[in-house]
C-alpha cells in the first residue's frame, strides 16, 4: 500500500485470500436501488457490501453476514478484499464502516472457527484477523466507524482499528473487550491498540473486567467519539468523514503512520509466534470447554 510520498504501510503479506472465496460473488457490481451514474454503483462480495460514492470519495462499508455479523474466515477474507480494492482506487479516500444487520455491528471472533476445529484451521483463521487487523490499522484510507449495534470484543477491535467511532445511543449497543469472560486472553496487539485507545490504567481495568461499556460510558472513557441518535448515526459518520478528509491527505496519512507503525511492527515481528500461542492456547482442552460452554449459552439464551 504504497502512500504519494512513497511510504510504505502494510506489507501485503496475506495469504491467499482469492482461494477462500468459494461461492462468493465478490467483484460483482450491480446498481444500487434507485442509482444512476457510477458514483451510485455499488460492488462487494456476499458478506461486505459496499456502496461508493465516487462524487465523495467515500464509500460506505456494510457487514452483512447474519444474524450477528461474526467474524467468519470468509467474512475477515471479504473485508480485507474490499478493503484492497478501494484502497487501490484513487477515486477514494474514506470508508464508513457500519453494519447491515439489525442491533448488531459485530458479535466478534465467530466462535465456530476456533471451537472443535484442528490445529491448521485455527491457525489460518488466526492468519485472517491478524491481517485484517494489521490492513485497517495501517489503512491510508479514513476509517470512520459507524456503530449501530453491540460492538464486543473482535468487533470491538474493528472498530478500534478505525481512526473514528459514531455510536448509536441505545444501552443495548456495548462496546468493548470482553474476552476474560469467556475465559480468554487479549493477545498483545489487541491490548496495545486498546492501550492506545482509551490509556493505560483504563485497559487495565477493563481488559481485566471483560468491560462492555454502554453508550455513555463508552464516550466518557474514550472508547467512541460520539454518541447520537440511532437515526443521526450515519449522518454525524458522515460528518466526521468530512472533518478528517479536510486535511491533506498525505499529511494525515504520514501522522496516521507515525502514531500507529510501532503497535503494527510489533505484531509482524511476532506474527508467527503469535499465531502458535493463539493456537496452542484455543486448542488446549480446557478452553475448548469453556467456549463450547459459553457458544451454549448464547444458543440457548435465544429460547
Ligand atoms: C496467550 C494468548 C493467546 C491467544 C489468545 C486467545 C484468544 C484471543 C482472543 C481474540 C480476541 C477476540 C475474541 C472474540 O471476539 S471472542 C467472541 C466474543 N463475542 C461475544 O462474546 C459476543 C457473543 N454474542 C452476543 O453477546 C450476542 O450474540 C450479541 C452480539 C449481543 C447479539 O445478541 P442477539 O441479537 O440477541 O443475538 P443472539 O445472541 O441470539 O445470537 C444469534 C445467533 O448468533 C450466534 N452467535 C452470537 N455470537 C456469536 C459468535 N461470536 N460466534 C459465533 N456465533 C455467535 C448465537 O449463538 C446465535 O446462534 P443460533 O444458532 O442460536 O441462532
Amino acid at each position: 500500500m504504497a502512500l504519494a510520498s512513497g511510504v510504505r504501510f502494510a506489507p501485503r503479506a496475506l495469504l491467499r485470500p482469492w482461494a477462500l472465496l468459494r461461492g462468493t460473488t465478490l467483484g460483482r457490481t450491480e446498481p444500487a436501488a434507485g442509482g444512476g451514474g457510477d458514483g451510485a454503483r455499488r460492488f462487494g462480495s456476499q458478506r461486505v457490501l459496499v456502496e461508493p460514492d465516487a462524487a465523495s470519495g467515500v464509500a460506505v462499508m456494510k457487514l452483512r453476514n447474519p444474524p450477528v455479523n461474526a467474524l467468519s474466515l470468509e467474512l475477515l477474507t471479504e473485508l480485507v478484499i474490499s478493503l484492497e480494492k478501494l484502497e487501490n482506487d484513487k477515486t477514494f479516500r474514506g470508508i464508513i464502516l457500519t453494519s447491515d444487520c439489525p442491533r448488531v455491528f459485530c458479535a466478534g471472533l465467530d466462535l465456530t472457527e476456533i471451537c472443535g476445529r484442528n490445529p491448521a484451521h485455527c491457525a489460518e483463521y488466526w492468519k485472517a484477523m491478524q491481517e485484517l487487523w494489521l490492513r485497517m490499522y495501517l489503512s491510508s484510507l479514513v476509517l470512520v466507524a459507524a456503530i449501530n449495534g453491540a460492538c464486543p470484543a473482535g468487533g470491538c477491535i474493528i472498530a478500534l482499528s478505525c481512526d473514528c467511532r459514531v455510536l448509536a445511543d441505545n444501552p443495548k449497543y456495548r462496546i468493548g473487550l470482553n474476552e476474560t469472560l469467556l475465559g480468554i486472553i487479549a493477545p498483545f496487539w489487541l491490548k496495545d491498540t486498546y492501550v492506545n485507545t482509551i490509556g493505560h490504567r483504563a485497559s487495565e481495568q477493563a481488559l481485566q473486567l471483560g468491560s462492555l461499556f454502554p453508550p455513555a460510558e463508552a464516550l466518557q472513557v474514550g472508547l467512541v467519539d460520539q454518541v447520537v441518535p440511532e437515526d443521526q448515526v450515519q449522518s454525524t459518520a458522515l460528518s466526521e468523514m468530512a472533518r478528517w478528509l479536510a486535511v491533506p491527505d498525505h499529511a494525515r496519512q504520514l501522522t496516521k503512520n507515525m502514531m500507529r507503525k510501532a503497535t503494527a511492527d510489533r505484531l509482524l515481528r511476532q506474527r508467527d509466534a503469535d499465531t502458535q500461542n493463539f493456537v496452542s492456547f484455543v486448542c488446549r482442552d480446557s478452553i475448548q470447554k469453556s467456549l463450547q460452554a459459553y457458544l451454549e449459552k448464547l444458543r440457548q439464551r435465544k429460547g
